[in-house]
């Protein structure tokens, strides 16, 4: 077991644990950097989920359970949020907020060794990489890869200027993403940071190439598109397939331990960060993330198929970065992508 994982708020590493454990940082957001618009949700209210709700903008869980100390954790909802970094307010604010870009509602994720100093960072923004190599500085971190759980349609990665901002910091990617990168991976590697790992566990379905990080005692999982709050990757470009995805969500997360907590990609609804997602799914069959997943695989795939969204707004920036070759061009290219490399014009992405 890799002991407790570490919330840190703000910008200072704690003192509440040992030195054995990673430290996942979490950095409360600026205020109005609140949600997207909602695309499907069963809470028709648009606010923050009653876990959330008047709360401050805090480290989640800094005093109470953390991960890997199974049984010390506060249920759902009543998670301690006690030791407030920020006198902000709570309507205003992501509660606990990790590191948050708001413009396409994405999480980044820093997790660290404070021993060892070694890092790895979570899918990355372009526009927020400044921020987040500014942040490795400061905690005297040394970041080793910037890793993508997926090729994004709806941002650039900031993996590709964190490695001009952190000289050693390498890319990753999975080899299925067809994306170029320093490092590509695949089912069943890792991705060693100190004395902790990333798991990678392949969870297609939103694209062929997406993976999930987990941490290697199982008390945390990156789930990137695979796996929403109140919702789940869609899948009608980039090769997408609903019933893969479902395949994917209940065989490679569903069936993570009760007590490891799932950290997606976005919040698009404003949920709030919603912990103890395993625990929730195994009370709640997968309903506390997309509701449709509790559904039979078919039933699942016919909702996945009547979505209609609106393609990403930014999926012209994306694909503005792609080189001459890579299918399509335009948008239309997305829906062209080859599982064996369609992406190869990555070079400026990653
Ligand atoms: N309004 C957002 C929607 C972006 C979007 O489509 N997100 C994808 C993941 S990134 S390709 C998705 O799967 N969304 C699921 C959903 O239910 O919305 C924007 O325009 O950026």
């Amino acid at each position: 077991m890799a002991g407790a994982a570490l919330r840190v708020a703000g910008r200072q590493l704690s003192q509440h644990r040992g030195a054995g454990a990673p430290v996942l940082l979490r950095q409360v957001s600026a205020a109005g950097a609140g949600p997207g618009p909602r695309s499907r949700c069963c809470d028709p209210g648009g606010t923050w989920g009653p876990w959330a709700r008047g709360r401050l903008p805090v480290l989640h869980g800094e005093g109470g359970g953390t991960s890997g100390e199974a049984g010390s954790r506060t249920p759902p909802g009543l998670r301690g949020l006690e030791g407030s970094a920020s006198g902000s307010s709570g309507a205003a604010c992501r509660p606990g907020s990790p590191l948050f870009e708001p413009k396409s509602c994405t999480y980044t994720y820093l997790l660290g060794d404070r021993e060892a100093r070694e890092a790895v960072l979570i899918d990355p923004v372009l526009e927020t990489a400044p921020r987040d190599a500014k942040l490795v500085q400061e905690l005297g971190l040394r970041l080793l890869y910037a890793v993508n759980t997926h090729c994004h349609a709806d941002h650039v990665t900031g993996s590709g200027l964190l490695r001009s901002l952190l000289p050693g910091c390498r890319s990753v990617i999975s080899r299925r993403s067809g994306a170029q990168a320093d490092v590509h991976i695949e089912d069943g590697q890792a991705i060693r940071f100190g004395r902790f790992a990333l798991e990678i566990r392949a969870s297609p379905g939103h694209t062929p190439g997406c993976v999930t990080f987990v941490l290697n005692d199982h008390s945390m999982a990156f789930t990137g598109d695979a796996l929403l709050i109140r919702g789940c990757g869609r899948t009608d470009f980039q090769q997408g397939c609903a019933k893969t995805l479902y395949r994917s969500v209940h065989e490679k997360i569903f069936t993570l331990p009760g007590d490891c907590l799932i950290y997606p990609a976005h919040d698009y609804h404003g949920e709030g960060f919603l912990e103890e997602v395993a625990h929730s799914v195994h009370c709640g069959g997968g309903a506390d993330f997309e509701p449709s997943l509790t559904l039979s695989c078919e039933e699942f795939v016919k909702v996945m198929d009547n979505l209609n969204l609106p393609k990403p707004k930014q999926i012209g920036e994306q694909l503005g970065t792609w080189t001459p070759g890579s299918e399509g061009g335009g948008a239309g290219g997305l829906d062209s992508w080859s599982e064996g490399g369609g992406a190869g014009g990555l070079d400026s992405w990653v």
